[in-house]
């Protein structure tokens, strides 16, 4: 027996169900992605050209049978990590900025059940190669603003959506075809997790005595969101001199001294690559770069920021389509 004058103000017994708190309100939708069952073969061409090989999963070209145009499917084992990728590329593959998914299949190979992904074809190739094809030169500020407010835009749209990327880099960003009429786009959803409380169940059972829970376990785990504003700061930091802020003195890919750089911020903007960059920028590095993630700039104040929306070409007008 619980005296109802001990524990919450609504002096309730806190040990009854009806009183726990509203169903954590998901403010994205659960999305039904539709998954067909037949031969992804049926309705599309499979070649045998690999467009690229991401960490878990080959990527390779296809042709819709019926429209004979070209796409990228992508092969993933079955597995509930391939699902949870998927799921949240798809919730947020409706935006201009994140690679858009058509078709996905569940199909089985030799026993083995795969997903099937059916996506836009990247004929731009990445982000990574463009900034390599500068050589050791670099972005103007404008070029570098221009690809910062895209990554900024699906960046954005995840946050909003409760969703961390979790691998944002150079490699993860396609241009859609060559040339400068190129869209920019965010892909690999492989680290992807949702940020919301929704993801913890246990709060919803009625035994469960809040009482003793930390607050991090109440969720929302909020440095997710924060370590995509990082990887932001160090891509906009290649995009302006083309090199990285944190790196191994030989190239290696991470050293104990690159380790402890990073955990201590410690980069500078040198000579003479960094000489003509203006302190605006130089302010939004900084404050992308904080250790600190709850000091780090949420994507909303990198979106404010004048110098992103200084150099943005055409306003916002609002479209009423
Ligand atoms: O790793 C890199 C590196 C250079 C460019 C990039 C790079 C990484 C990702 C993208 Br997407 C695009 C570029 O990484 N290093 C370390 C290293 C040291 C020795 C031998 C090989 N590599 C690097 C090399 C030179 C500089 N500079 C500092 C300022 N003065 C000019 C030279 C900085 C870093």
């Amino acid at each position: 027996n619980v005296e109802t004058t001990r524990g919450g103000a609504e002096n309730s017994n806190p040990l009854s169900n009806q009183n726990l708190p509203p169903k954590a309100h998901s403010s994205t939708l659960q999305s039904t992605m539709p998954v067909h069952s037949h031969p992804v073969t049926q309705d599309y061409k499979i070649s045998r050209q690999v467009l690229g090989v991401g960490i878990n999963g080959k990527v390779v070209e296809c042709h819709n049978r019926k429209t004979g145009t070209k796409f990228a499917l992508k092969v993933l084992r079955d597995v509930p990590k391939a699902r949870r990728e998927v799921e949240l590329h798809y919730m947020a593959s409706e935006h201009r900025h994140i690679v858009k998914i058509f078709d996905v299949y569940e199909n089985t190979y030799n026993g083995v059940k795969c997903l099937l992904v059916v996506m836009e074809c990247m004929e731009g190739g990445e982000l990574f190669s463009r900034i390599q094809e500068r050589a050791q030169s670099a972005f103007t500020e404008r070029e570098g603003a221009e690809i910062m407010y895209d990554i900024c835009c699906a960046v954005q749209y995840l946050h909003r959506m409760n969703i961390a990327h979790r691998d944002i880099k150079p490699e993860n960003l396609l241009y859609s075809t060559k040339g400068s009429s190129g869209v920019l786009k965010l892909t690999d959803f492989g680290f992807a997790k949702r940020t919301d409380a929704t993801a913890i169940r246990p709060l919803e059972t009625p035994c469960y005595t809040p009482y003793y829970a930390a607050p991090e376990v109440l969720g929302p785990e909020k440095y997710d969101k924060s370590c995509d504003m990082w990887s932001i700061g160090v891509v906009m930091y290649i995009l302006l001199c083309g090199f990285p802020p944190f790196y191994s003195a030989h190239g290696l890919p991470m050293s104990p001294g690159m380790k402890t750089r990073i955990r201590s911020g410690q980069y500078v903007f040198p000579s003479p690559e960094w000489d003509r960059v203006s302190e605006a920028a130089k302010d939004v590095i900084r404050g992308l770069l904080k250790t600190d993630p709850s000091e780090r700039l949420t994507i909303d104040q990198v979106m404010a920021h004048k110098w992103i929306t200084h150099y943005m070409k055409v306003p916002e007008t609002p479209l009423f389509t």
